[in-house]
């Protein structure tokens, strides 16, 4: 232990005495249920993708932003029925005070607009990569925690903000290797929905509910869903058109059954035609059975979906125009997506996509003898002032295992310093992928 207690400084770290007596039993190694350690193969995965993340975000100009992972509780409770609001991770604080581990981000970003409020210049275009909780009562061996990549345009009630965002979204699939062929984005919008409900007079506050009921339509029966929807006091009549309306997946049928003089079919037709624009035209389709699950969406909502129907939505998103509101804020114009880390890497694994990213160092420094500990120590201190990455072999070790090491660490140049070389101030180069060997003066390595 590393305690600084006089004990230990009497007897140093190797002191025979230790001041703290060994746990009666061992303790659970493994991470908490439904969470994830992330050793160094994994963190190089899970970097090579928050980079993917990040280069799109700053390709679109997108500034990033973060929030603590704890948030009052009273920034989630939403009363639509929603499964995040029913997984939530809260818990009271030794204050306390009702906190959450945060399940999403956006209700964070939209206290920090509130809280900044006239300060910002809008547009603002802000990403973020981080890590969401949930809590699943006797987990279906299900994870508790995801991280999510988001991003986020607010000030720009224009549908142009969706179609940027599903853009940012094409490209970083492209960059990883994923292909129109491989995934697609059901494309609608919930102004569909509005305009049925307006239709049948349904009062507005029903509106979340009502899509919370029919984001479940995939995965519930449906005379489950039915009951549900009369249950939120809509009439079988309303039911029944609602659900004819929500099995069109063309937009011209759209416009058939809702008139051309609706937003929904205006949005949606303007979103269709920058897709042309932006180049990502086969990549999306009219789905108008897509509402996320989310309450606050207000426009068109997109999921991203694999098309072999394997796996569960890669991501998703849409436009929240009264989000602000709902905290007392004054509302403005947002729309953004999630992105979770684990759907993606199921999906990269399906199509053997996976990148090998080993570790990777420049140099190994080490040394022969005993004596020249200092000189290593020197020689390893004067690369790295160069900017180069040095695995600097700490104690006295045999050539053999220096170089099992240099293997395993993916070393491009082991540095020998030996007493002879030493000498006349040099040292011996072996280039580890060449085999070549040489003899330097320290100060011309570069
Ligand atoms: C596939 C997966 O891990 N989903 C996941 C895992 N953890 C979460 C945590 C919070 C909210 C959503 C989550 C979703």
């Amino acid at each position: 232990s590393s305690s600084s207690s006089s004990e230990n400084a009497r007897f140093g770290r190797s002191g025979s005495l230790s001041s703290i007596p060994p746990p009666a039993q061992k303790i659970d190694v493994n991470p908490p249920k439904g969470t994830r350690d992330f050793p160094p193969e994994e963190m190089r995965l899970r970097n090579w993708l928050f980079h993917n993340f990040r280069e799109v975000s700053q390709m679109f100009a997108f500034e990033e932003v973060d929030f603590p992972v704890l948030e009052s509780e009273a920034l989630f409770i939403r009363k639509a029925g929603e499964e995040i609001r029913d997984q939530l991770y809260c818990f009271e604080d030794r204050g306390n005070r009702r906190v959450a581990l945060r399940p999403e981000l956006t209700p964070s970003l939209a206290r920090l607009v509130i809280q900044k409020g006239k300060s910002l210049s809008l547009p603002l275009k802000w990403f973020a990569v981080g890590q969401c909780w949930r809590y699943e009562r006797m987990t279906r061996g299900r994870r508790r925690e995801h991280y999510q990549w988001n991003m986020d345009i607010i000030g720009v009630p224009d549908v142009t903000a969706e179609a940027e965002l599903i853009s940012s979204i094409v490209t970083f699939f492209k960059r990883i290797g994923i292909t129109a062929v491989d995934v697609g984005f059901k494309v609608s919008s919930r102004k569909v929905l509005q305009e049925v409900l307006r239709y049948y007079s349904i009062p507005n506050n029903l509106f979340g509910k009502v899509c919370i009921i029919i984001d479940k339509m995939e995965k519930i029966p449906i005379d489950e869903v039915k009951k549900e929807l009369r249950s939120a006091e809509l009439s079988d009549e309303a039911i029944e058109e609602l659900l004819q309306v929500l099995s069109i997946k063309s937009l011209t049928k759209l416009e058939e059954k809702l008139g051309a003089a609706g937003e929904a079919v205006a949005d949606l037709k303007q979103l269709f035609s920058l897709a042309e624009k932006f180049g990502y035209s086969e990549w999306i389709q009219f789905d108008a059975s897509v509402v996320r699950g989310l309450a606050y969406y207000t426009g068109i909502v997109f999921e991203g979906f694999d098309r072999e129907g394997k796996l569960r939505a890669i991501c998703g998103g849409g436009r929240y125009d009264q989000l602000l509101s709902t905290f007392g804020g004054e509302d403005i114009p947002a729309c953004g997506f999630g992105f979770g880390d684990a759907v993606i890497v199921e999906l990269l694994k399906e199509k053997g996509l996976i990148p090998e990213v080993g570790p990777q160092v420049e140099n190994i420094v080490c040394y022969l003898d005993p004596d020249l500990q200092g000189a290593a120590v020197s020689v390893a201190t004067i690369l790295r002032g160069k900017g180069q990455s040095v695995d600097l072999v700490l104690e006295n070790k045999s050539l053999k295992w220096v170089f099992k090491r240099a293997a395993r660490i993916n070393a491009c140049r082991l540095i020998l310093v030996g007493s002879s070389e030493w000498q006349k101030g040099e040292v011996r180069v072996k280039n580890l992928s060449t085999g070549e060997q040489y003899e330097i003066k320290v100060d011309k390595l570069e």
